[in-house]
C-alpha cells in the first residue's frame, strides 16, 4: 500500500531526512604538531561522511594518524597540536536556537564548548579503560555524575539507568557492583563499564580507538562481540579504530585505510576485502593470517615506516611499494572515485581503473 506525503509523522520525516544527510561530514582535515625539529604532519586531508547506522572501520599501522583523526574531531588536540585546515561538520541541535538540527563545524568549535559535545553526542572508548575512569570514585559515582550532567534527571533516575546499562553490558549482579571502585573490576569488566558510560547518553556517535588491544584475547573477543551488539542495539554510528585487518571484518561497515598521516583508500567493507585498489591497503591484507595457509610467522610489510616530520609531499608508500612508477617520484595522488563509494589514493592502483573502463564500455 502507497502512503502519500501528507501520512507521514514528523518523527518519520525526521528520520528519512536523517538517513540522508550524514551525521558528520568530515572534508579535508589536517593536524599537525609544531615541534623543535619541525612539523609532525599526522593527518592530511582526511575526507569522509559517516551516516547513521555505519560503522566506519580506521585501519592503518602505529603512526598512522588514526588516533589524531578522532582526536581531532572530539576537540582533543592539545598544544603543540593545531587543526591546519578543513571542517569537521556535526549535525546536531545543542547550539541551535530554532531546536532544528543543523552543521556545526567542530574543527572551529571553542574548546570549551566541547563540554556539550563529548559524553553526550560523542561517547568515546580508549584502548586503556582506566584513562576514562577514576581510580577515586565508585564506577556508580562516575557514572551517575556523567548521566546527571547531560541528562539533567535526578540521580536517582541516573542510578537507575546507570544500573540497566551496566547490566546491557554484562556485567553481572549490576546493583551490587555499581558500588565497586575500578580497581576491584578485571581488565574486561572496566571496559565493559567505559562502553556503558559511554552509552549512558545516547550519543549520536561512538568511538572507540582500539578498545580491546589492551585486553586478552578471549577478552578482545568479547568485548568486540559487545561492541557489535550494542551498535545495533543503540543505533548510533561508530568510528572504530584497529590496526588490525581480521577486527576491522568483524564490525566495519565502511573501511578508510590510513598509512603515513593519509588515507590511502576508502570503500564498503566487502569492496575493500574483495577488491582492494591501493597497494598499501593489499598488503594489509596479505598480513592476515589465513586457516588454509600455515605459517610460523605473520608476514610483515618489507620496508621502514614512513618519517612524519617534515614529509616530502609525494605518498607516503612509496619507498615500500612494489607498483611505484615515475609519476609517484613527481606528485602526491589525491583520493580519486574509481567505483560506487570506492576511492583511492594512487597513480596505479590495482586493477582499478582498467576495472572502470571495462565497466563503462560493458
Ligand atoms: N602529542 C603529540 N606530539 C607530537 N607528535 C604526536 C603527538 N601525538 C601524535 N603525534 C604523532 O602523530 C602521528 C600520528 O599518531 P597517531 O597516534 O594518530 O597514530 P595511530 O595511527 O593512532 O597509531 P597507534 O596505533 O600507535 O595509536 C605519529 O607520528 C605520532 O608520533
Amino acid at each position: 500500500m502507497f502512503r502519500s506525503v501528507g501520512d507521514i509523522s514528523k518523527d518519520e520525516y525526521e528520520v528519512i531526512w536523517l538517513q540522508e544527510r550524514p551525521i558528520l561530514s568530515v572534508k579535508n582535515l589536517s593536524t599537525h604538531f609544531k615541534m623543535v625539529e619541525g612539523v609532525v604532519k599526522a593527518v592530511q586531508d582526511a575526507t569522509f561522511d559517516l551516516y547513521r547506522d555505519e560503522v566506519l572501520g580506521i585501519v592503518g599501522e602505529t603512526g598512522s594518524g588514526k588516533s589524531v583523526t578522532v582526536k581531532a574531531i572530539a576537540g582533543m588536540i592539545d598544544n603543540p597540536g593545531f587543526i591546519a585546515g578543513g571542517e569537521v561538520l556535526f549535525l546536531t541541535d545543542e547550539f541551535s536556537k530554532s531546536g532544528e538540527k543543523e552543521y556545526i563545524d567542530l574543527a572551529k568549535l571553542p574548546k570549551e564548548s566541547f563540554s556539550r559535545i563529548r559524553g553526550k553526542h560523542i561517547g568515546m572508548i580508549f584502548q586503556d579503560p582506566m584513562t576514562s575512569l577514576d581510580p577515586m570514585y565508585t564506577i556508580g559515582n562516575q557514572m551517575i555524575e556523567t548521566i546527571v550532567h547531560h541528562k539533567g534527571i535526578t540521580a536517582e533516575e541516573a542510578r537507575e539507568r546507570a544500573v540497566k546499562l551496566l547490566e546491557q553490558v554484562g556485567i553481572p549482579k549490576p546493583s551490587e557492583r555499581i558500588n565497586d571502585y575500578p580497581f576491584q573490576l578485571s581488565g574486561g569488566q572496566r571496559q565493559r563499564v567505559v562502553i556503558a558510560i559511554a552509552l549512558s547518553c545516547d550519543p549520536d556517535i561512538l568511538i572507540a580507538d582500539e578498545p580491546s588491544t589492551a585486553l586478552d584475547v578471549t577478552v578482545q573477543a568479547q568485548i568486540l562481540e559487545l561492541m557489535k551488539d550494542l551498535q545495533e542495539q543503540f543505533n548510533s554510528s561508530m568510528m572504530f579504530i584497529t590496526h588490525d585487518m581480521a577486527v576491522i571484518a568483524e564490525i566495519a561497515t565502511k573501511i578508510t585505510v590510513m598509512y603515513g598521516s593519509y588515507q590511502m583508500e576508502m570503500g564498503q567493507s566487502k569492496d575493500i576485502f574483495e577488491h582492494p585498489m591501493n597497494p598499501y591497503t593489499n598488503a594489509l591484507l596479505e598480513c592476515i593470517p589465513r586457516l588454509d595457509v600455515k605459517l610460523d610467522r605473520l608476514l610483515p610489510i618489507p620496508g621502514q615506516p614512513p618519517v612524519m616530520l617534515n614529509p616530502p609531499d609525494l605518498c607516503p608508500f612509496l619507498p615500500r611499494c612494489s607498483r611505484a612508477g615515475e609519476k609517484c617520484y613527481r606528485d602526491l595522488p589525491q583520493m580519486e572515485q574509481m567505483g560506487d563509494n570506492h576511492f583511492v589514493r594512487c597513480w596505479n592502483p590495482i586493477a582499478g581503473k582498467v576495472r572502470l573502463v571495462k565497466e563503462a564500455q560493458g
